[in-house]
């Protein structure tokens, strides 16, 4: 479903992300981990074809993004590290909306997402807490139950029990429906639950793929300890 091929993007002063391969298959949900800065982001918004890379090949279902965003656009879905919904709207009627927006939408699967999350629709998006903006966002997102799915921090803003209910429409998503899920996250629990594999991004550069076993939140934890590992200052 994902292949990037030597891939990099350079700010000035050398800030971006540098010769970045990796594939990720039909079905699986794959992990990017790195401190903040790392180029995760970056990384991603090339994947979508939102910025330009400068060297290397991606390709989504056999489409490049960065020829062509709007057909990998429509079966993918994001949510992206910084939500921005209309804040005017109610919840509902921004839901209404990107569903007519977006093609094979079951409006009986978005009564379900609302139901699943727990969400009052009718309220106003601006009086919406951080992580009720959040789930409007993964609904928007997984509507129409998309063949790819990127997320950005999908689940810094959701408490326990609303996490759990993310990781089981994840699971969904994959199990049900075959949905290839990017995501980034800072949560290694939510990453050792869910992905098969995790890749460390270090100052632009994809220092090392890791395959996760038995959801083992461990071993994840031991890794990035070891990759990121820092002189104590204070
Ligand atoms: N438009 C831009 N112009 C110049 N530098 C940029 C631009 N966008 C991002 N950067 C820089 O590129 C680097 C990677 O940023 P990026 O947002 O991809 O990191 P990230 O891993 O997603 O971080 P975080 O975890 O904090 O969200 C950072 O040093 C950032 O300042």
């Amino acid at each position: 479903m994902v292949k990037i091929n030597e891939v990099s993007k350079k700010y000035k002063n050398n800030v971006g992300n540098f010769n970045i391969n990796f594939e990720v298959n039909d079905g699986e949900i794959y992990g990017i981990i790195g401190p903040n800065g790392a180029g995760k982001t970056t990384l991603i918004r090339q994947l979508l074809g939102f910025i330009k890379s400068d060297e290397g090949e991606i390709l989504i279902n056999e489409i490049n993004p960065q020829k062509n965003s709007k057909a990998v656009m429509e079966f993918t879905g994001y949510v992206s590290g910084e939500i921005v919904l209309y804040e005017t709207m109610k919840g509902i009627e921004y839901l209404k909306l990107v569903a007519s927006l977006k093609k094979g939408v079951e409006w009986e699967f978005v009564e379900k997402l609302i139901k699943h999350f727990e969400i009052d629709v009718t309220r106003k998006i601006k009086k919406m807490s951080k992580g009720m903006k959040q789930k409007i966002a993964l609904i928007a997102a997984t509507m129409n139950k998309p063949k790819f799915l990127v997320l950005d921090e999908p689940t810094s803003g959701l408490d326990p029990v609303m996490q759990e209910q993310f990781n089981e429409l994840m699971f969904k998503l994959k199990d049900e429906y075959k949905t290839t899920i990017i995501i980034c996250s800072h949560i290694f629990e939510e990453v050792a639950k869910l992905c098969n594999k995790v890749a460390f991004i270090k100052d632009g550069k994809l220092i090392e793929e890791f395959k996760v076993v038995n959801k083992d939140i461990n071993q994840i934890q031991e890794k990035f300890k070891t990759l990121f590992a820092k002189e104590v200052v204070l």
